[in-house]
C-alpha cells in the first residue's frame, strides 16, 4: 500500500505540529512520500508565511525596506528550527536568500515557504529532501508537463523509499520556478499521488475531514464521511477551501481517494472522496459553500429574442477583456452575467460604454456587492421540492434572491443573494436541509 500525504500550512505551523506530522508518519509506513506546505497561521490574528513572503515581494517592488518583515520569516522559520534542535544552517539559508532578493522573481521569494519548511521536516523525519523544482515542470502556458514530470519523480521513486518533498511551486524548462495559484500545495500532493499511482491520497488539515458549511460561519456544522469527486469540486470551487478546486483532476482521472484528516485530532475518521460514494447520506444536501465579490451585469434590448447573436456579441467583448464568466440567467429580452468583480475591477465601465456603442441595447445595469451560495448534493435530484424549501428557508429571512442556476446534473442550486445577507442565507440552508431533518430525526 502506498499512501502520497500532503501537510497543509496548518499543519505545519510551529514545532508542536511539526512533532504531531512525525507522529502521523511514523505510525504507518505506508505514509513514505510527504509533502508540505509552508508554514500556516498558529492563531486566527497570525499572518501564514507564504502570505509574508507576497508582503515582503511587495516592499521589494516598491523600493521599501524590507528588513522588518524579513525578520519576522527569520524568526518563524528559526524559531522552529531551534526547536526542534535541527542542525541544518537555515539561518545561512535565509540571510543567502534575504541577501539575493533583488535578483529574485515573485514566484521564486514566494515558494521559499515550502521550500524551507520541507527542508526542515525531512532533517526531523530523517528522509531525504526532493526538491519540486527538479520535478513538477510547468509548460510555458502554466499548465503541468505530465510526461516530464512523470519521468523525474519516478527517478526519484526509484531513488528514494521515502521523502519529504515541497508543495506549491515547481519549474519551467527555462529553471525558472512557477507557483500554482494560492492553496496549491494540494495540487502537488494530488500530481503525487496520480504519477505513483498511490492508493490513497492523505490530505491533512485542521479540521476533521470537510464540512457541511464554513465552520467560521455555521457553528459547528455535520462532518461529511463520504463525498463524490462532482461534489467537491462544486463545494470547492464556490469556496470550501480545504482542498484547492485543482487538486481533484490528477487523482480523479486514476480513481484515486482523496482522505481528508485532522493533524491535531488523527483518530477523527475524516472524509472519504471517491467517484462513487459509497453509504447514502442521512440529509437531502451534501454540503452549502459559497463566495462574496461577484458583480452582475444586467442587459436589455427590446426584441431581443429575435436578433440572432445578440448575446454572443455581448459575451465576446467580455472575451476581449478576459472576464470568465460565472453565470448567464437570462429572460426572453433580456439576459445578466455574473462575473468576478476582481476580473473587472478596472475595466467595467470600459466595458459597459463599448456595450452600449456597439450594441444600443436599451438598458444596461450594473449590481456590484453579490454573493453566490451553491447547495450541493446527489441526491437532490431524487428529492422533489429542493428548491422550493430553499427559497422558502431564504424567504423567511426576508433574503432577496437575485439569480437561481441549477446545473443540468442537478447536483447543485446555486443562488445569488447580496452579500451583507450572505452568511445569513447559509445558516438558513443549513438550518433547512440539515438542522431541521435532525430534529426530524
Ligand atoms: N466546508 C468546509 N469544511 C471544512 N473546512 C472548511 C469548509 N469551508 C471552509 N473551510 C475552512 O478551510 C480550512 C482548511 O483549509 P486551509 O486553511 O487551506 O488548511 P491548510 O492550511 O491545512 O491547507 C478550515 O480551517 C476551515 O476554516
Ligand atoms: N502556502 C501556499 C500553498 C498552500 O497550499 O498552502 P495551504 O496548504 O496552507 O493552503 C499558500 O498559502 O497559498
Amino acid at each position: 500500500m502506498l499512501k502520497v500525504t500532503k501537510f497543509g500550512g496548518s499543519s505545519v505551523a510551529d514545532a508542536c505540529q511539526f512533532r504531531k506530522v512525525r507522529d502521523i508518519i511514523q505510525s504507518d509506513p505506508d505514509r513514505r512520500y510527504v509533502v508540505v506546505s509552508a508554514p500556516g497561521r498558529r492563531t486566527p490574528a497570525d499572518a501564514k508565511l507564504t502570505d509574508l513572503l507576497y508582503l515582503l515581494d511587495a516592499h521589494r517592488q516598491y523600493h521599501v525596506d524590507a528588513s522588518n518583515v524579513y525578520r519576522i520569516i527569520r524568526e518563524r522559520i528559526l524559531g522552529i528550527q531551534k526547536e526542534l534542535g535541527l542542525k541544518q544552517n537555515m539561518a545561512g539559508e535565509l540571510d543567502a536568500f534575504y541577501a539575493n532578493l533583488n535578483q529574485m522573481k515573485q514566484d521564486e521569494i514566494v515558494s521559499r515557504g515550502e521550500y524551507w519548511c520541507a527542508k526542515m521536516m525531512a532533517e526531523f523525519l530523517g528522509f531525504p529532501f526532493v526538491d519540486a523544482r527538479d520535478v513538477i515542470c510547468f509548460n510555458l502556458d502554466k499548465t503541468i508537463d505530465f510526461k516530464a514530470t512523470k519521468a523525474k519523480l519516478q527517478a526519484k521513486m526509484a531513488e528514494y523509499e521515502h521523502f519529504v518533498f515541497p508543495g506549491f511551486y515547481g519549474s519551467t524548462a527555462n529553471g525558472r520556478i512557477q507557483v500554482f495559484t494560492r492553496g496549491g500545495g494540494d495540487i502537488t500532493g494530488a500530481i503525487l499521488a496520480n504519477v505513483m499511482d498511490a492508493d490513497v491520497y492523505e490530505n491533512w488539515t485542521d479540521v476533521s475531514g470537510f464540512l457541511m458549511a464554513d465552520p467560521t460561519i455555521v457553528d459547528k456544522p455535520h462532518e461529511i464521511t463520504h463525498i463524490t469527486y462532482s461534489e467537491l469540486r462544486e463545494l470547492s470551487y464556490m469556496g470550501a477551501s480545504v482542498l484547492h478546486e485543482e487538486a481533484i483532476f490528477p487523482v480523479k482521472e486514476r480513481n484515486i481517494p482523496i482522505h481528508i484528516l485532522n493533524t491535531n485530532r488523527p483518530q477523527d475518521p475524516g472524509t472519504f472522496i471517491q467517484e462513487n460514494r459509497k453509504t447514502k447520506s442521512h440529509y437531502p444536501i451534501t454540503g452549502i459553500a459559497g463566495k462574496s465579490g461577484f458583480v452582475s451585469l444586467y442587459v436589455y434590448k427590446k426584441h431581443m429574442s429575435s436578433e440572432v447573436g445578440y448575446m454572443r456579441k455581448v459575451l465576446s467583448i467580455l472575451e476581449d477583456y478576459n472576464v470568465s464568466i460565472e453565470h448567464i440567467p437570462s429572460g426572453i429580452d433580456s439576459f445578466t452575467v455574473v462575473m468576478e468583480e476582481k476580473d473587472v475591477e478596472n475595466t467595467l465601465y470600459e466595458i459597459v460604454s463599448r456595450i452600449k456603442r456597439e450594441l444600443k441595447p436599451d438598458e444596461v445595469k450594473v449590481q456590484d456587492n453579490i454573493s453566490l451560495i451553491s447547495t450541493v448534493g446527489k441526491r437532490m435530484s431524487d428529492s422533489p421540492g429542493m428548491a422550493g424549501r430553499l427559497f422558502t428557508a431564504l424567504g423567511r429571512e426576508n433574503i432577496s434572491i437575485m439569480m437561481i442556476a441549477q446545473d443540468s446534473n442537478e447536483i447543485n442550486i446555486t443562488v445569488a443573494v447580496e452579500t451583507p445577507d450572505f452568511e445569513t442565507a447559509v445558516k438558513a440552508i443549513y438550518d433547512e436541509f440539515v438542522t431541521k431533518e435532525d430534529l426530524q430525526g
